[in-house]
């Protein structure tokens, strides 16, 4: 087998010495990969952020809600962020305790509040209205606070969760009515937190929206946490060389922050964070298949079956993945060529990446797009009719562990009770 294209030699490193040909031959194509020293590694980093010492990192699950992956991240010691009664009951299954977990919804039923009053997970709301339902519904509780601190951030409008675009949140400019509505419920506030939106790699607006969160909670006595949001960035563009997130400056700088609010506050409150892609992201890969090569009106197809029912991302965000493509071919010389990387869903902007420089590849090579681990399968669907993937898992003996089995076309008739 030979590697045609990109600097990251995932065949050995990543695959932990199994060829990927075989896997298809196993699994079936197209298949999510994970590698588990990679997962390991970023919870670590993740966990060590800072030196401040009541820091819960909670790894925000929507990322990626394998319950395999869930484990491990519980066994690395991070607590989890829950956005849905489906991830709350995934979160438990794994084996987080209710104390561990954080319930952030936005524009939730009654139904889905009772569920988590029911099971004794912790809530934050994230609009005024929301307070009265949850006063309403748990009078004389405990509860957390979603504000927007006014300053937004992320890689693309779509993603950007705080500041005067968006639904996230409470204003600041409502405190007042804020403390009225927890007065009337009888409700004790234990902690806020705040999300500015996904995807930073210049730490800058992160920093600075931590300052705002803090002067927040400086109106708020007898606080227990306060949760910075996530949005810890990766770089996607690794085959162009894009430099790493510098976590440890980051951690520096928040360091001295923390250890100065607790001082002026009083105590030393819990902190906490909420980083989802971070985690899983660069653990995850997709293998496809190269099913067709196709020109038109000098556009150079490239097919694969790895179509936006399998990787929504860039037709979602014109998100970038750098990919790979593997071949059991004498691999080629000749130069690269711009291609067009399409899928086989029924639309036409069914496109993985546009203008890609590849080597002429094979029809029955793979495709490897990589970074694919975060809002990969969690936010893939059945649509054409194709069944959902399977996953695997690659353990750090190398050993290969099926994590999820790929759905069957039976699958898609049974909840039609047919
Ligand atoms: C409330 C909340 N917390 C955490 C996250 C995780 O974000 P990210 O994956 O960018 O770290 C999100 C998603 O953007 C979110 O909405
Ligand atoms: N789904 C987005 C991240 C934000 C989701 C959570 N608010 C992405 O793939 O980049």
């Amino acid at each position: 087998m030979h590697t045609l294209h990109g600097n990251f030699t995932t065949d050995t490193q990543f695959f932990g010495g199994n060829n990927v040909f075989d896997l298809i031959e196993e699994y079936g194509s197209p298949l999510y990969i994970y590698n588990e020293e990679i997962l390991r590694t970023r919870c670590k980093e993740i966990k060590n952020l800072v030196t401040y010492e009541n820091f819960v990192p909670h790894y925000s699950v929507k990322a990626n809600t394998n319950i395999h992956l869930l484990k491990i991240v519980r066994e690395e010691g991070l607590h989890a962020d829950v956005m849905s009664p489906g991830e709350i009951y995934l979160a438990l299954q794994s084996g987080f305790k209710p104390e561990e977990l954080f319930f952030i919804p936005n524009n939730v039923t009654a139904e889905d509040m009772r569920y988590a009053i029911n099971h004794g997970v912790l809530m934050s709301l994230d609009s005024l209205s929301q307070l009265e339902l949850y006063g309403e519904m748990n009078p004389g509780s405990k509860v957390a606070l979603r504000f927007n601190p006014g300053i937004g951030a992320g890689h693309h409008e779509k993603v950007v969760t705080a500041g005067k675009k968006t639904k996230f949140g409470i204003n600041q400019e409502d405190i007042d009515i804020v403390k009225s509505l927890l007065k009337k419920y009888d409700l004790t506030l234990v902690g806020i937190n705040q999300h500015i939106g996904s995807l930073f790699m210049d730490y800058d607006p992160y920093i600075q929206s931590t300052a705002s969160i803090l002067h927040i909670a400086e109106h708020f006595e007898d606080l227990e946490f306060i949760d910075l949001g996530g949005g810890f960035g990766i770089p996607y563009h690794k085959q162009d060389g894009e430099a790493r997130l510098d976590i440890k400056t980051l951690g520096h700088k928040l360091d001295v922050v923390l250890h100065n609010f607790a001082e002026s506050y009083g105590k030393k409150l819990q902190f906490q964070i909420e980083p989802g892609r971070y985690i899983p992201c660069e653990c995850g890969l997709i293998l496809g298949t190269v099913t067709s090569l196709k020109e038109n009106a000098g556009v150079h197809y490239l097919g694969t079956d790895v179509g936006f029912n399998v990787l929504q991302r860039p037709i979602m965000y014109d998100s970038h993945h750098d990919m790979e493509l593997y071949t059991t071919h004498v691999a080629c010389t000749s130069p690269l060529t711009p291609f067009t990387v399409v899928g086989n869903i029924c639309e036409s902007g069914d496109i993985l990446a546009k203008d890609r420089l590849l080597p002429t590849p094979h029809v029955g090579d793979l495709i490897g797009v990589l970074d694919a681990g975060a809002y990969g399968f969690s936010m893939s669907s059945s649509y054409n009719q194709r069944p959902r993937t399977a996953e695997v898992l690659i353990e750090e003996t190398g050993n290969v562990k099926l994590i999820r089995k790929r759905e069957t076309l039976e699958d898609l008739l049974r909840p039609m009770l047919v």
